[in-house]
C-alpha cells in the first residue's frame, strides 16, 4: 500500500540544503494554499521562486487551481515560504509525499504553519463565502490507519505517540477572530470542526448526512495528514477553510458540486482571505529565527 512508503531524514534534509543553496530567504512562516486560493503567493515581496519539478525530491501537483510552485518572500517583516498547490492522496501520492514539504519547512527553520483549503458546509448557518477558522478536525484516513505517522517513527522530527488536542493553536484562532472585526469581515467568519474525506468524489447525500451528525461543519481532501506532521515536529499551526458550497444533504435538492464553482468562489474572495491572512503574519509573534536544524 503506498501509504506505508518511507522518506529517510536525509531526503528530507538534501530538500532543504538544495532550497537553502538557491534562496537567502530563511522563512518563519509557511502558508500552504488550498483549491483556488494560489493568490497568497502574490503578496510576498522579494520573491525567489521554484517550480515543483525543479526542486529534488518534490512531488507534483496535477489539479487545476494547483499551480505547482514554491515561492519564498517577504511579508510584513516576515520571511515566509508558500505553496502554490498542495498534494492529495487521491493525487495517488502517498500520505508521506502530501506531507514531505511539511518536514523540509522544519528543516528550514519554519516554526508556523498556515493551512489554508476550500471545504464544502455542512453547518446549517454556514454559506458559501464564509471564512471558517478550523477549530480541529476529524481526520478519516487517519482513524482507519492511512497517517503519514505511520511506519518507522523518526524520533529526530517527533515522538511515536503525539498529541494531536490543542493541534489548531488557540492564541492564533483569538486574533483572527480579532483581525476579522477590525477588517469588517466578522459576519463572513465562522469557527469549527474540519473534515478530511479521501476523494476524490464529492460526498454522496447519505455521507453528508453522516458527517453532519457527527458534528462536523467544513469537509474537503486534505489539510489533515499537514497538520498531523506539522504537530509532531512541533510547528504552530493555524488554518482556514474557504467554505466553496452547500454539501447537499437533501434528496429534494437538484443542485450539484463541481470543482469549477470551488475555484470561483476562491478567486471571488481571495482578497479578503489575503488581508486576513497577512494581517495575521503581521500580527503573531515569532521567536528569532535562529532554531534551523537545532531542534533535528
Ligand atoms: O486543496 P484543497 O483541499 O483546497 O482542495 C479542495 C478539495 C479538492 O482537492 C478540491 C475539490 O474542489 O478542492
Ligand atoms: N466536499 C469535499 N471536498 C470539498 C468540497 C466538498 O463539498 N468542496 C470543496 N472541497
Amino acid at each position: 500500500m503506498h501509504s506505508k512508503e518511507h522518506i529517510s531524514h536525509d531526503e528530507y534534509q538534501k530538500t532543504a540544503d538544495w532550497l537553502m543553496s538557491q534562496t537567502k530567504h530563511r522563512p518563519q512562516v509557511a502558508i500552504i494554499c488550498g483549491s483556488g486560493l494560489g493568490m497568497l503567493a502574490d503578496t510576498l515581496k522579494c520573491q525567489d521562486s521554484f517550480a515543483y519539478s525543479d526542486i529534488p525530491g518534490f512531488p507534483q501537483s496535477t489539479v487545476q487551481g494547483h499551480a505547482g510552485r514554491l515561492v519564498f518572500g517577504e511579508l510584513k517583516g516576515k520571511t515566509c515560504v508558500c505553496m502554490q498547490g498542495r498534494f492529495h492522496m487521491y493525487e495517488g501520492h502517498s500520505l508521506c509525499k502530501t506531507t514531505f514539504p511539511i518536514r523540509v519547512f522544519k528543516l528550514l527553520g519554519v516554526e508556523t504553519l498556515i493551512v489554508t483549503n476550500a471545504a464544502g458546509s455542512l453547518a446549517d448557518g454556514f454559506q458559501p463565502g464564509d471564512i471558517m477558522i478550523i477549530k480541529d478536525h476529524i481526520n478519516f484516513p487517519g482513524l482507519v490507519g492511512l497517517n503519514p505517522l505511520c511506519g518507522p517513527n523518526d524520533d529526530k522530527f517527533g515522538p511515536r505517540f503525539p498529541a494531536m488536542s490543542g493541534c489548531y493553536d488557540k492564541g492564533l484562532r483569538c486574533l483572527a477572530v480579532e483581525i476579522a472585526k477590525e477588517l469588517g469581515v466578522a459576519s463572513i467568519l465562522q469557527e469549527g470542526v474540519y473534515a478530511m474525506v479521501g476523494g476524490p468524489n464529492f460526498e454522496t447525500i447519505a455521507e453528508a448526512r453522516l458527517l453532519h451528525r457527527l458534528g462536523v461543519d467544513g469537509v474537503g481532501m486534505s489539510t489533515a495528514p499537514e497538520v498531523v506532521v506539522a504537530t509532531h515536529c512541533g510547528l504552530r499551526v493555524f488554518g482556514l477553510s474557504l467554505i466553496t458550497n452547500k454539501v447537499v444533504k437533501s434528496y429534494e435538492d437538484t443542485e450539484s458540486v463541481n470543482h469549477e464553482g470551488v475555484l470561483e468562489i476562491g478567486r471571488l474572495r481571495s482578497h479578503t482571505v489575503q488581508q486576513l491572512v497577512t494581517e495575521l503574519i503581521d500580527r503573531m509573534e515569532i521567536n528569532n529565527n535562529d532554531n534551523i536544524n537545532k531542534s533535528i
